[in-house]
């Protein structure tokens, strides 16, 4: 039996880029680009929280990913308010904020939660890379790629296939593909 479509639900081009390129030949997958209320507190809160509200919206089976950028001498914020911070203070204010640390460690977290529809409990599959948070490089086409380095590349310097083999998003959609695979 083929696996069923998943039904992504993201406002985020490049989200929806990378997941397509990752699942791509195995998971058959449509999307809808709508902008979810999310909350504030834990990852995995914000996740589930998100997700349910999605099925709730849409109605039926939804996917849904919320990314964290998490700075280990910060306590683990910006966390999933990274967005925000990224928006009001950019790259710039993003590698200042850990001007007083010695420690630039970040771990990237992507939260994927699968729902199957209102009122059922959402499913976490969860993907974190841990690198560091250095001065932009390369391209700026995605978020805080260019500020995240990993093994001495930024994630904008990567080739794309690079970033997805060993990127937040590609553990935590590796885990989703085994619980698909489990269900076949
Ligand atoms: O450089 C990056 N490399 C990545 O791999 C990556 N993944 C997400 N992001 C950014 O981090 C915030 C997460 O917020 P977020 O999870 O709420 O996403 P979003 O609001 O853009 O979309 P969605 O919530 O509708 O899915 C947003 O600013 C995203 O642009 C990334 N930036
Ligand atoms: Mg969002």
């Amino acid at each position: 039996m083929p696996p069923p479509t998943l039904n992504f639900i993201t406002s985020n081009a490049n989200k929806l880029s990378e997941v397509q390129t990752i699942l791509n030949g195995i998971v058959p997958l449509s999307s809808q680009a709508l902008e979810i209320t999310e909350i504030q507190g834990t990852i995995e809160h914000v996740s589930r929280d998100k997700c349910r509200r999605a099925a709730d919206i849409v109605g039926g089976p939804v996917l849904t990913e919320d990314t964290c950028l998490c700075f280990g001498a910060l306590g683990g914020l910006p966390g999933p308010y990274i967005k925000w911070f990224l928006a009001a203070i950019g790259h710039e204010g993003l590698n200042n904020l850990l001007l007083a640390y010695e420690d630039k460690s970040a771990q990237a977290v992507c939260t994927f939660a699968y729902c199957e529809g209102p009122g059922c409990e959402p499913i976490i599959f969860e993907g974190r890379t841990t690198g560091k948070i250095v001065p932009a490089r390369g391209p700026a086409n995605f978020g805080w790629d260019p500020i995240f380095e990993y093994e001495g590349e930024t994630y904008a310097e990567m080739d794309k296939a690079k970033k997805n083999s060993i990127s937040h998003r590609g553990k935590a959609l590796e885990k989703l593909k085994v619980w698909l695979e489990s269900r076949m």
